[in-house]
């Protein structure tokens, strides 16, 4: 005979109030080049002295950046090691699965044992991992090993997201709000874990756009604690995700793509990529704000995925912004280049921390309202509209 389960059985208590993020926390490999210092690194280190012209263009390139330095695991130790890495073409992919697969959960628990540190509540209280990493396609996964070395509940309910690209910072928090705005008590880790090391390639006068990447990206890990109706006796919020939207930018397929190889990750970038974004991100905001109709887009605070300084400089020429807007996001590409999914929650990091260090009355730059945008492969636009919380100042 059948076993007759209650009525409410699977109904989850949905929770009260919105989605808060409690805690975040960042790490990044010792290892560290300047961007002065990049161009005679990477001819070095991959072998390619004699290729003056692309040498000439990398530099101009890194010049434009407006990055200061950059963070990697792959050292140059791991090149030598690895010579099939840095030589454009030739299969590596094993070798690079190898190294991200010893690498990515030490960063990613350096970064979660600070988020934990912060929001100050027993790891028990985990029900739920939203991992993402752009490398290391491995089963079990990060997540997976990441659960074990923390020693969170073996019950804790996870959701890995491979292989995405920048603009998953936003699909991170929207996945959190879903899962704890209908599951009351729920709180959600969130983690994102990024390195060069599966693109990283020698040169090749074909593949300039490879250079772009070579110049631009950076390695890092985030972590963030989500939770809604926060317990404000012993939690403290710092952000409410209050709402999330994603949009395809109409004809940018061929925009940024990413592809698995045997020699690696490949990145082609479209030289339209700042183009197509400017022009099309007045409409993806006004969607994510409708019904408000926002004229003046400098009553917000902001973090936009630091892809490149281009994308940056038309998106304020567009929307109006003054320089200071973009200040937490300029810091991080200055700081750690590009480091994908994890940039642009860097950002916000940055924003609460400034905010507090330069005595201002919210976590959000003394405003109430903020914009994040993360921006990726198509093109994919996700923005996340948050709100600020007063700081405590000490
Ligand atoms: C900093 C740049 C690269 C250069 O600055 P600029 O102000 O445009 O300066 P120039 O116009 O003088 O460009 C310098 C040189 O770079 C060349 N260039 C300029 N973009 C291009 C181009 N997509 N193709 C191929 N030549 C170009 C440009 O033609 C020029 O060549 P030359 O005339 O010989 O000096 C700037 O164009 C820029 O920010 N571009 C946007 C880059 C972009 O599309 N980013 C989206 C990135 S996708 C993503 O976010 C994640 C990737 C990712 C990947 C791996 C990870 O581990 C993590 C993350």
């Amino acid at each position: 005979m059948a076993m007759a389960l209650p009525e409410n059985f699977g109904r989850q208590k949905r929770a009260q109030g919105l989605a808060t993020i409690l805690s975040m926390g960042t790490a990044n490999p010792a290892y560290c080049i300047s961007q002065d210092d990049f161009p005679d690194y990477y001819f070095k280190v991959t072998k390619s002295e004699h290729m003056t012209q692309l040498k000439g263009k990398l530099k101009r390139i890194c010049e434009k950046s407006m990055i200061r330095k950059r963070h990697f695991v792959l050292t140059e130790d791991l090149l030598n090691k690895n010579t099939n890495i840095s030589t454009y073409g030739s299969p590596s992919l094993d070798a690079r699965r190898e190294i991200a697969s010893a690498e990515l959960p030490k960063l990613a628990m350096e970064a979660t044992s600070k988020a934990i540190q912060e929001w100050g509540q027993p790891k028990s209280q985990i029900t739920h991992l939203i991992f993402s990493a752009l490398s290391g396609l491995d089963m079990p996964g990060v997540d997976f090993h990441l659960t074990q070395l923390l020693g969170l509940p073996s019950s804790v309910k996870r959701v890995m997201l491979n292989f995405q690209s920048c603009f998953a910072s936003g699909t991170l928090l929207r996945i959190a709000k879903d899962i704890v705005e209908n599951n009351a008590g729920a709180r959600v880790l969130i983690v994102s874990v990024v390195t060069s090391l599966v693109t990283f390639r020698g040169p090749n006068e074909h593949d300039i756009a490879s250079l772009v990447s070579q110049a631009t990206a950076g390695d890092g890990a985030v972590a963030m604690i989500v939770g809604a109706d926060p317990d404000c006796s012993k939690e403290r919020p710092l952000f409410q995700i209050v709402s999330t939207s994603q949009n395809i930018i109409p004809d940018s397929g061929d925009g940024i793509e990413g592809h698995v190889c045997e020699s690696g990750y490949s990145i082609l970038l479209s030289k339209n990529v700042p183009k197509l974004i400017a022009n099309n991100i007045d409409k993806c905001l006004q969607q994510a704000l409708s019904p408000i109709k926002v004229n003046d887009w400098n009553s917000f605070f902001w973090m936009i995925h630091p892809g490149g300084n281009a994308i940056l400089e038309q998106i304020e020429i567009e929307l109006g912004l003054k320089k200071e807007k973009l200040s937490s996001t300029r810091h991080v590409l200055s700081e750690f280049g590009n480091m994908g999914v994890a940039s642009v929650l860097f950002a916000l990091n940055e924003t609460r921390r400034k905010s507090l260090g330069e005595g201002k009355g919210t976590t959000g730059e003394g405003l109430e309202w903020g914009i994040l945008v993360g921006l990726g492969s198509g093109i994919t636009v996700e923005t996340v509209v948050l709100r600020s919380f007063a700081t405590t100042i000490p």
